[in-house]
């Protein structure tokens, strides 16, 4: 159950069930579905877009740009994770699974060093 404004803090979960549930939904009343319909590579566009545009805010030191855009990726990746059979949970995962090492660790570990 998604909580009503002002229940409780909205989370990342709550967004990925409403997808979820939008899933179900016809495409004149959800934009959610519409995107499904269009499949991963046009869901993938979208995304690319909306990093684009977060990008640029970014740049342009643009913060409440830069906040929405970044709500716009952050939607748009879990539609695209929704449609590829994926979940927040197996991202978290790999989020969990990659706190062993640093970044810079990790990277190193790619190849030999010079
Ligand atoms: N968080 C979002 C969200 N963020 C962005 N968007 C939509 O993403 C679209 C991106 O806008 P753009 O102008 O970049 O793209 P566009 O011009 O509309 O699209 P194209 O012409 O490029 O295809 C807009 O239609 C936004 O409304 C979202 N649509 C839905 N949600 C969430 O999903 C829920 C379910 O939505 P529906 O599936 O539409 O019921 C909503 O209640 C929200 O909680």
């Amino acid at each position: 159950m998604i909580p009503a404004t002002g229940e409780r803090a909205f989370t990342l979960g709550d967004l990925e069930r409403l997808i979820g549930e939008r899933a179900g939904a016809m495409s004149d009343t959800s934009y959610t579905r519409s995107l499904l319909d269009a499949g991963v590579p046009r869901i993938a566009k979208k995304f690319g877009e909306e990093a684009v545009e977060a990008v640029i805010a970014a740049v342009e030191k643009d913060r409440p740009a830069l906040l929405s855009e970044a709500a716009d990726v952050i939607y748009h990746l879990l539609v695209l994770l929704h449609a590829a059979n994926l979940s927040l949970d197996q991202v978290v995962s790999e989020l969990g699974r990659r706190t062993r090492q640093s970044g810079h660790e990790e990277k190193a570990s790619r190849r030999p060093a010079t």
